[in-house]
């Protein structure tokens, strides 16, 4: 919300291809529509790289190891940067700019991480995707956020990232018949 509210051309966009998949408010947000927005998963997708909810895991080395030419004996406890891996200029065009489209390419494995990978991988990991899909779905498509005049944040990193003070926007309705207004 506070990336669409700061990148209003972009908050337009996913209003754009909510309104020619969803025309009419009554639909229902099925798997199969919210399989087909692409510029929605691209946002969420950018907005995890940039802010990744989980921005640092720990893992304990079961065997002795070598990586990048340090040598890493059984038992080591290694912490793994997410949020660092996601900014890397040998993974990433311009990391610092907020831009959904580079998610419409392959970008490759293990640089985009924000469920970690393997057999410890986040088991809500598609369940949290079709649940900020479903949300953002039904706000976006019918109501505009702006930032609220005066409101400043600063990043915190608590279990997970999160604005504080916490996040305020201002809302505008934009739409006659809103889903979440009806009866
Ligand atoms: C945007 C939302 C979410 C993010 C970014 C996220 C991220 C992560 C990450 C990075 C891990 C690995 C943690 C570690 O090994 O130290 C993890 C593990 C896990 N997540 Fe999520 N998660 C999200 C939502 C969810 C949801 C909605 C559920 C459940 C419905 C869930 C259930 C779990 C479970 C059970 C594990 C432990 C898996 C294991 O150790 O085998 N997560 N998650």
């Amino acid at each position: 919300m506070l990336q669409l509210a700061q990148y209003p051309h972009i908050q337009k966009n996913v209003r754009e291809e909510l309104k020619l998949l969803i025309p009419n408010p009554a639909t229902p947000l099925t798997f199969e529509v919210l399989d087909k927005l692409h510029y929605l998963t691209c946002v969420i997708k950018e907005t995890m790289r940039l802010f990744p909810p989980v921005s640092n895991i720990t893992r304990c080395a079961i065997h002795d190891d070598t990586i990048s030419g340090y040598r890493i004996p059984a038992g080591t406890v290694i912490n793994l940067h997410i949020g660092a891996l996601h900014r890397m200029p040998q993974n990433w065009e311009d990391p610092e700019t907020f831009y959904p489209e580079r998610f419409m390419e392959d970008f490759g494995a293990y640089k985009f991480l924000p469920f970690i990978a393997g057999p410890h991988t986040c088991i809500g990991n598609k369940f949290a995707m079709l649940e900020m899909k479903s949300v953002l779905a039904v706000l976006v498509r019918d109501f505009e956020f702006s930032m609220a005049p005066g409101y400043k944040y600063r990043r915190v990193q608590g279990v997970t990232a999160k604005p504080n003070p916490p996040l305020l926007l201002q809302v505008k309705k934009i739409c006659d018949s809103c889903i979440i207004l009806q009866e």
